[in-house]
């Protein structure tokens, strides 16, 4: 019989090639693994915890000067660790929006940005994308003005993705902050594709917030990620507690509302300090990461009928794909239906494409090695052939 404790093997092959758009950026780096091991009790970061009582203090280990890294590594002026990019939504949200007031999100954002509005009774609003899916200056200038003019209201704070998790492309930060800018509304700058993967400058993006998510772009466990303000906001966002007990008269200090007191405490905050040195290291790589994935794109766009629904060319290594008139063709007739695509793929050791994908998907070569990326890309040439499908070498 089974009990509760039983740990299965992963479903997902680790010595395989993964594929999952959101999961390559996550990958641990073996010092992450090695600090997950060291502090893998509960409240291990907690054993030189003294007075400020707050995890953004602690000196040993040293998560006060990383959190101080984090933050001019961003470009920003003050950060804390969270339990997700989410949490990082949710913490400006709370700090910033009111029951009732508007906020702006893009067609491109993701439902976490919309859960964390409706946390705080926040109105969403969405900026359409333009007919080549992206988010523009223009259009986050009319969505202000129409909601302005039919709530009556200014949005108390606006959402932009730096790159959206659906076609993975780049939208004009610089652009849309400076139109909300000049109705004096905040913004924030979803890093969770960015912050871990690329450079991000949030002071040259101009905007007021970077998020980041540590367990999908920071070789980070989960659940983590980082919450980066200006000097303007950062008293708002990180306002300590006002808080005291009506029968004992206590107060608690200097612990922050939006943070709970503490954050990321033992496994996720110590896994994602060990993995930041390489992280910072691997941004600045960005260019032959896009250089790998070409290897990629190149060898789907050889397959007749496959088409790229991303920018091209690819500035990002997540990219959506229509592969209706290639891979989807053979799905009619074969045996296995949609369901041989992945299976093929597996078989040659490459996962993280949905079973049953053949039509539009998602795919992320980011962190792949040269060998990996000729390899993937000869695999879907391979697949294609004893399909018969036509290649154009
Ligand atoms: C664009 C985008 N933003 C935010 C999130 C949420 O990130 P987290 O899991 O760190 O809260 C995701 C997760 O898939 C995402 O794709």
């Amino acid at each position: 019989m089974r009990c509760a404790g039983d740990i299965d093997a992963r479903q997902v092959d680790e010595t395989a090639i993964n594929i999952d758009p959101i999961q390559v950026g996550g990958r641990l780096t073996a010092d992450a693994m090695k600090a997950v091991i060291a502090y893998g009790d509960g409240y291990s970061v907690c054993d030189n915890c003294r007075k400020p009582f707050r995890l953004d203090y602690i000196k040993k280990p040293p998560i006060a000067d990383f959190h101080a890294d984090l933050a001019s590594w961003l470009g920003m002026d003050a950060c804390r660790v969270v339990p997700g990019a989410r949490r990082g939504f949710q913490a400006v949200c709370q700090g910033l929006v009111q029951k009732g007031d508007p906020v702006i999100l893009t067609a491109l954002s993701h439902y976490t940005e919309f859960i964390a509005a409706e946390s705080v009774g926040a109105v969403p609003r969405e900026i359409p994308k333009d007919g080549k899916n992206h988010i523009t200056a223009d259009a986050a200038a009319e969505t202000i003005e129409r909601v302005i003019k039919t709530e009556g209201k200014t949005p108390a704070l606006l959402f932009v993705e730096g790159v959206d998790y659906q076609f993975g492309n780049h939208h004009d930060i610089r652009g849309i902050a400076k139109v909300a800018h000049s109705y004096d509304i905040p913004v924030l700058y979803n890093g969770a594709y960015t912050v871990g993967i690329l450079p991000v400058s949030g002071k040259e993006l101009g905007v007021d917030f970077v998020i980041g998510s540590g367990h999908k772009s920071m070789a980070a466990p989960a659940p983590s990620g980082l919450v980066a303000t200006n000097a303007e906001y950062a008293e708002r966002i990180f306002a300590t507690t006002a808080v005291k007990g009506d029968q004992t008269g206590r107060t608690f200090g200097i612990k922050e509302v939006a943070m709970m007191g503490c954050t990321l405490m033992g496994v996720t905050v110590m896994g994602m300090m060990a993995s930041f040195p390489h992280v910072k290291e691997r941004v600045l790589a960005w260019d032959e990461e896009l250089r790998k994935g070409k290897i990629v794109i190149d060898s789907l766009l050889s397959i007749e009928g496959t088409k790229i629904l991303s920018d091209m060319p690819r500035e990002h290594t997540l990219t959506r794909i229509d592969t209706r008139e290639s891979f989807d063709r053979v799905a009619e007739t074969h045996k296995k239906r949609g369901f041989y695509f992945t299976s093929a793929l597996g078989k040659r050791g490459i996962a993280g494409v949905i079973p049953g994908a053949t039509k539009i998907w998602k795919f992320n070569t980011y962190g792949m090695t040269e060998s990996q990326a000729d390899y993937t890309a000869n695999a879907f040439l391979d697949i294609a052939r004893e399909n018969g499908l036509a290649v154009n070498d």
